[in-house]
């Protein structure tokens, strides 16, 4: 499989799909909880051309910058707390070379959980284990804004339904986890 960052492409633009919350689902929500490990924001350092990220969401974050422009990339690489990271990252966003919630990014997500579980081989066997539980990123707490409903999804309360609610949102982060999860099981 390819591990190499990608580039500017176009945001998507398709309407957000509604799909159903099951039992056995995984959600990502804070590090703290069972699906945190699942999270960008876990303490799992990751590697990349030569260089060392305190956790995914730094990286990811940083993809988004020239490889060349080294003032925004390593300013986003030196903090140790993600949401620090992830808040920095936006100072330089006018400098963005991969436009966020567009293919690139979604690839350039792809390659993070890649080299995620590549470092940390305990993941790839949790991740395993976990057998086709659906993985959801819930950001409910975080309301209906466009990102939230891209990299994850949102309780939509529905009393006819067995969990009385279904997710909105294109759930990308939690779709990606699946993807891999299908590529680690076809490989073990
Ligand atoms: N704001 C925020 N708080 C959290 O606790 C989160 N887990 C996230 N989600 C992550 O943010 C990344 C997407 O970044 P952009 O909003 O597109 O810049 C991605 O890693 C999400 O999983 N956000």
């Amino acid at each position: 499989m390819p591990i190499a960052a990608a580039h500017v492409s176009s945001p998507a633009k398709v309407p957000t799909p509604i799909f159903p919350a099951a039992e056995d689902q995984i959600l990502i929500r804070k590090v703290a909880e069972p699906g945190g490990w699942l999270s960008n924001m876990s303490p799992h350092p990751v590697e990349y051309e030569g260089q060392k990220w305190w956790h995914c969401e730094a990286m990811f974050q940083a993809l988004r910058y020239a490889a060349n422009d080294a003032e925004a990339r390593d300013e986003i690489r030196r903090w140790k707390s993600p949401m620090r990271a992830k808040m920095v990252a936006k100072r330089f966003r006018d400098r963005h070379v991969v436009a966020p919630l567009s293919d690139a990014d979604v690839a350039n997500m792809r390659l993070c959980l890649r080299l995620k579980v590549s470092r940390h081989s305990d993941l790839g066997r949790k991740l395993i284990a976990s057998g086709e539980r659906p993985i959801v990123e819930d950001c409910s707490s975080r309301g209906r804004r466009v990102n939230n409903l891209f990299w994850g999804a949102v309780r939509v309360p529905d009393s006819d339904l067995p969990m009385g609610y279904a997710w909105e949102g294109r759930n990308w982060l939690g779709r990606l986890w699946m993807e891999l999860r299908q590529e680690l099981r076809s490989q073990s």
